[in-house]
C-alpha cells in the first residue's frame, strides 16, 4: 500500500501535524521499529503477529480443506479476528463460493441462512483462538444440529482452525476433523494472513500464495523512518492527530469490495490501541455512499476527526448509457469508474478546502497481491502507533467483564458482574 498524508499537515488542516513535528515524532518512529525488530526477531508475543506472512503454509490450508475444495458454499463460524479476516479477504475477491460469516447469535438471522444454504454442500469452516467463544462455539452447535437435520455427515463437512487445547481441539480429535493451528502468540485480530483467515480463503479458491507475497512485500517496507515506510507513516500521522484532537477514524474505502475492510480495521484499531483512556475511535464508512449521509459532519461536525480514503487505482469499469435527460448529459461520456474516481477526489478536496484532515491509502488494484499488503501494511501501523502510544497493542482485558456477566447471566457461574446488570440505573420513557 502507498499513503498520501499530505492533506494530514497543519499547511492543510485543523488538526493537522506539520512536517517538523512529523520529523520530531521520526525519532520516536525509529525507537519504537527498533523494539519491534527486535520482538519479531525473538517471536514476542505480539511481534510475532508481523512474522505471520513467513510462517503461513498454504500447502498445509489447501490440504486442510480439500476434502471440502469443491463446496458451493462456506460457513465461517467466528467472532472478531476469528472471523473479520475471512470475510475481509472472501468479501473483496470474486468466487463461485457463497459465503457466510454466522459472527452473531441474532436467531432469526442464522435461522434464516441455515434454511436457505444447501447444506449437503456446505463447507463449515469453524474458528476460534481459544476454543471457548460463547457464540462460536453456540452457533457450532447450531450449524452442526442443522446439518444432521439435513441428512448429512457434519464431520465430512467441518474444519477447525482453533488452539492447541480447549473445547474446539478436543472436538477435532474426537471426531478426527481436519484442523489447523492458530499461530502462537498473535491475537486473533492480527492472524488474517493465517489459517484463521485463509482457510476460507482457500475454499474460496484464492491464491494463498498472492495474499502472503503481498504481505510480505510490504513487510519489506518496514523501516527506521515514517518517511520510508507507508505502513508507519500511516500509523504515526494517525497517532499524531490524535494527540491534536482527531480522536475519530473514520475508514472510508472508496470500493464495495472492501467495505468489510473497515470492519476488520475497526477491530484492530480499537481492541489494540483503546486502553489506558487512550485510542483513537475506528468509523466504519463507505464511499461514495457515506458522501451522503456522513459526510456532512466529517466537513462541518467537531474538529475531532480523521478520514482514511483507501482506493483502488485499477478495476473493472462499465460505462454509463447516453442519456436524455440535459442535466446529467455529462454523465453519457462517463463510466461508473469515472463517477467513483471524480466523487472520491471531489471529497478528498471537499474535506481538505474546510481544513479537515484525511489521509489517503492507495492499492493497484483489489486483488489478493494488494489485499495481502493492505491487511499487512495496517497491522504494521497499529503496532507501531501501539508503540506511539505506550500501551500493551496485544491484549483487550476491557471485553472480559462482559463476558464473564453473561456467563453469570445464563448460569454458569457465580459473577459479580451478573450481579451488577441487575442494579442497572433505570428511567424509562415508554410510548
Ligand atoms: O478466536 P477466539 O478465541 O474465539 O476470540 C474471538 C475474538 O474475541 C476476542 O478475544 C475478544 O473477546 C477477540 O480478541 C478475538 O478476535
Amino acid at each position: 500500500m502507498n499513503v498520501d498524508i499530505g492533506n494530514a499537515l497543519a499547511s492543510v488542516a485543523s488538526p493537522g501535524v506539520s512536517r517538523a513535528s512529523l520529523e520530531r515524532l521520526d525519532e520516536q518512529v525509529a525507537d519504537a521499529h527498533e523494539r519491534i525488530e527486535a520482538g519479531m526477531a525473538n517471536a514476542e508475543h505480539g511481534y510475532e503477529a508481523l512474522n505471520v506472512p513467513d510462517r503461513t503454509d498454504p500447502d498445509e490450508i489447501r490440504a486442510a480443506v480439500e476434502p471440502v475444495a469443491d463446496a458451493d458454499a462456506l460457513i465461517t463460524v467466528g467472532i472478531g479476528g476469528s472471523s473479520l479476516g475471512a470475510a475481509t479477504i472472501t468479501n473483496a475477491l470474486d468466487s463461485d463460493t457463497e459465503t457466510v460469516f454466522l459472527d452473531n447469535v441474532d436467531p432469526e438471522w442464522v435461522s434464516r441462512h441455515l434454511e436457505r444454504l444447501p447444506l449437503a454442500d456446505t463447507a463449515i469452516n469453524v474458528v476460534s483462538r481459544s476454543g471457548t467463544t460463547a457464540e462460536t462455539l453456540a452457533n457450532f452447535l447450531v450449524v452442526r444440529e442443522a446439518v444432521e437435520s439435513a441428512g448429512v455427515d457434519w464431520t465430512e463437512r467441518t474444519i477447525v482452525t482453533t488452539g492447541e487445547a480447549g473445547p474446539l481441539r478436543d472436538l477435532a480429535n474426537r471426531h478426527d476433523l481436519p484442523s489447523l493451528p492458530v499461530p502462537d502468540g498473535v491475537p486473533g485480530r492480527f492472524s488474517a494472513l493465517s489459517a484463521v483467515g485463509l482457510v476460507a480463503a482457500a475454499v474460496c479458491g484464492h491464491d494463498l500464495e498472492a495474499l502472503l507475497e503481498g504481505a510480505a512485500a510490504e513487510a519489506e517496507t518496514l523501516s527506521g523512518s515514517l518517511f520510508d515506510c507507508p505502513a508507519y507513516a500511516y500509523g504515526a500521522t494517525s497517532y499524531a492527530l490524535d494527540q491534536r484532537g482527531a480522536g475519530v477514524n473514520a475508514m472510508m474505502p472508496y470500493a464495495e469490495s472492501l467495505e468489510t475492510a473497515a470492519e476488520w480495521f475497526a477491530q484492530l484499531w480499537a481492541e489494540s490501541l483503546g486502553k489506558d483512556d487512550l485510542g483513537q475511535t475506528p468509523v466504519r464508512a463507505l464511499g461514495v455512499t457515506d458522501q451522503h449521509s456522513q459526510l456532512q459532519l466529517y466537513r462541518a461536525g467537531p474538529r475531532d476527526k480523521l478520514v482514511t480514503f483507501v482506493t483502488a487505482r485499477e478495476g473493472e469499469d462499465r460505462p454509463i448509457p447516453g442519456t436524455d435527460v440535459d442535466d446529467l448529459a455529462y454523465l453519457g461520456d462517463a463510466t461508473l469508474g469515472d463517477l467513483l474516481e471524480a466523487e472520491f477526489e471531489a471529497t478528498e478536496a471537499s474535506l481538505a478546502a474546510a481544513g479537515r484532515p484525511n489521509v489517503r491509502v492507495e492499492l493497484e488494484r483489489v486483488d489478493e497481491y494488494e489485499l495481502g499488503g493492505l491487511l499487512y501494511g495496517m497491522e504494521a501501523a497499529c503496532v507501531l502507533a501501539g508503540e506511539l502510544y505506550g500501551v500493551n497493542t496485544f491484549e483487550q482485558p476491557a471485553v472480559e467483564w462482559a463476558k464473564k456477566a453473561t456467563r453469570g447471566l445464563l448460569g454458569g457461574g457465580e459473577f459479580e458482574e451478573a450481579a451488577a446488570v441487575a442494579e442497572k440505573t433505570e428511567l424509562r420513557i415508554e410510548r
